[in-house]
């Protein structure tokens, strides 16, 4: 176990040095931080960076760096920090491309002493609700996109286990998975490092791994944003939060560890209401007590409004912590995340460099399986506050409908419900995901479809999910 943060030194009077970008073409640099620095590096889709820790201690989104051991990343956007100073090695394909600078800002200057603050603050009330049995804290991390939301909730969970505690993660933003694919909303135990050179770590697959693989517990939305069907979405949180809330019940370390919750980023415009009934609902769902905003006052103010003061189910405080973003956070623009996303799927089906895997591909008849489809509610205000309102009450936008296989599915990812065929749609909807298919090719003269799945099962007892998200990818099989 290791303390991050802890021993560190007096802050040096680091140079304030402007970042400089540079785009490196020698193969091998080495490359030297003072204690605070980070190394943000943006590694485009097909390019591969080496970073080796050579001396000193570094860490990635809080899990530390083994010294000499290379870790490879591909298709990212991030960063190495350190706390006391550091050496890297960084090697790149001469053919492949990366764009890499260093940030040099000094104690004062950097948001990550106010992020190991939080920690701490965390851990103490950790501390204390292990003393007493009680629950411990519930986070929930909320901002503007792109304001290093999910690089703070993961920080956080790293740091944390390396206190020994087991957080329980939930990720409420279906536009990116949380150890599964996009789509879906999540939860997950945090007991082990997370494999720094992927996001949140690998999917769970049918490998072995040097890192334990976390099992998250998933509920397939199939819809980007919250607001496509509102109704579905506070369901499918609600579900989460049952689950979630029992693992807390059953299992005393997860419970005084307590929740990290991930949040996608607040919109503009009219959007912006519905999304803060969603924030709501969350604290009301999952009972935060603690309500983290990064990088907008405009946002904090509207938290404390709503949450400041307020008592949660089990009668604690709510508190409203503001913290300045990060300026390294990176904007990717959606062709990045496309990318992003096919890969997770190719991923789950094929294994990575690491471990390939063998998908098990089946022809099977229209007749033979069950597919329900999720729909977008039929209106959403417009970012710009036109649009039209919504009717909840009176759209049963939440109910999922039966599908005939068609062209329109093909090269689609469907998620397998944890129900059976002859269950009632509301079961299949509120069911948890068991994996996921691929749609390789509809033959609609034959009626047959040509089905890749993780692992050889027959696909004609469980229902299958088709919504919208993640979109449509280009042909896995080429
Ligand atoms: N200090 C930093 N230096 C370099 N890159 C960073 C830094 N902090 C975060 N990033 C990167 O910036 C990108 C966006 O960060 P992150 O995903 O944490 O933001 P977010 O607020 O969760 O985004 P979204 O609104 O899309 O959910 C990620 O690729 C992340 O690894």
């Amino acid at each position: 176990m290791s303390i991050p943060g802890l021993g560190q030194l007096a802050p040096t009077a680091a140079p304030i040095a402007a970042a400089a970008s540079s785009t490196a073409s020698a193969p091998t640099t080495t490359q030297t931080l003072e204690p605070y620095w980070e190394y943000r590096f943006e590694v485009p889709h097909g390019s591969t960076l080496t970073i080796k820790l050579l001396a000193g201690t570094a860490e990635k989104d809080g899990t530390e760096l083994a010294p000499n051991t290379p870790y490879a990343f591909t298709a990212t956007k991030s960063k190495i920090n350190t706390w006391h100073g550091c050496t890297l090695e960084i090697t790149a394909p001469s053919s492949g491309t990366y764009d890499a600078y260093t940030s040099e800002p000094t104690c004062d200057e950097t948001p990550m002493v106010s992020y190991l603050n939080l920690h701490f603050k965390l851990e103490s009330l950790r501390a204390a609700a292990q003393k007493t049995a009680q629950m411990g804290p519930r986070v929930l991390v909320v901002g503007p996109p792109n304001a290093g939301k999910s690089s703070l909730v993961r920080t956080l969970a790293s740091w944390a286990t390396r206190m020994g505690r087991q957080p329980l993660v939930v990720n409420t933003d279906s536009r990116e998975g949380m150890l599964t694919l996009p789509g879906t909303l999540s939860a997950a135990v945090f007991a082990t490092l997370i494999d720094i050179t992927t996001d949140w770590g690998s999917l769970p697959s049918s490998g072995a791994s040097a890192i334990p693989v976390k099992l998250p517990l998933a509920y397939y939305y199939g819809l980007p944003q919250s607001d496509d069907n509102p109704k579905l979405f506070k369901r499918i949180l609600g579900r989460l939060a049952i689950a979630a809330t029992s693992r807390l019940a059953e299992d005393v370390d997860v419970k005084s560890a307590g929740m990290l919750i991930d949040t996608g980023g607040v919109p503009t415009g009219a959007r912006a209401a519905a999304y803060y009934d969603f924030v709501a609902h969350i604290v009301a769902e999952f009972s935060v007590n603690i309500v983290v905003v990064l990088g907008s006052e405009r946002v904090g103010s509207e938290m404390q409004k709503r949450f400041a003061g307020q008592t949660t189910s089990v009668g604690e405080t709510v508190t409203v912590v503001g913290l300045d973003k990060s300026g390294g956070v990176m904007e990717r623009d959606e062709g990045f995340m496309q990318s992003i996303r096919e890969s997770a799927i190719r991923e789950y089906f094929f294994g990575n460099a690491k471990m390939t895997l063998s998908p098990f591909t089946q022809q099977v008849d229209f007749t033979a399986v069950s597919i329900w489809r999720i729909n977008e509610a039929p209106s959403k205000p417009a970012a710009d506050g036109g649009g039209i309102t919504y009717d909840e009450g009176e759209v049963q936008t939440d109910v999922l409908e039966k599908a005939e296989p068609s062209m329109m599915m093909q090269n689609c990812v469907l998620a397998v419900a944890c129900a059976s065929v002859h269950d009632a749609p509301d079961i299949i909807r509120d069911a948890n995901v068991m994996g996921f298919v691929y749609v390789a090719d509809v033959d609609e003269k034959r009626r047959r479809l040509r089905i890749l799945a993780p692992v050889s099962a027959r696909l004609g007892d469980r229902p299958l999910l088709w919504g919208s998200w993640p979109e449509h990818m280009v042909n896995l099989l080429i």
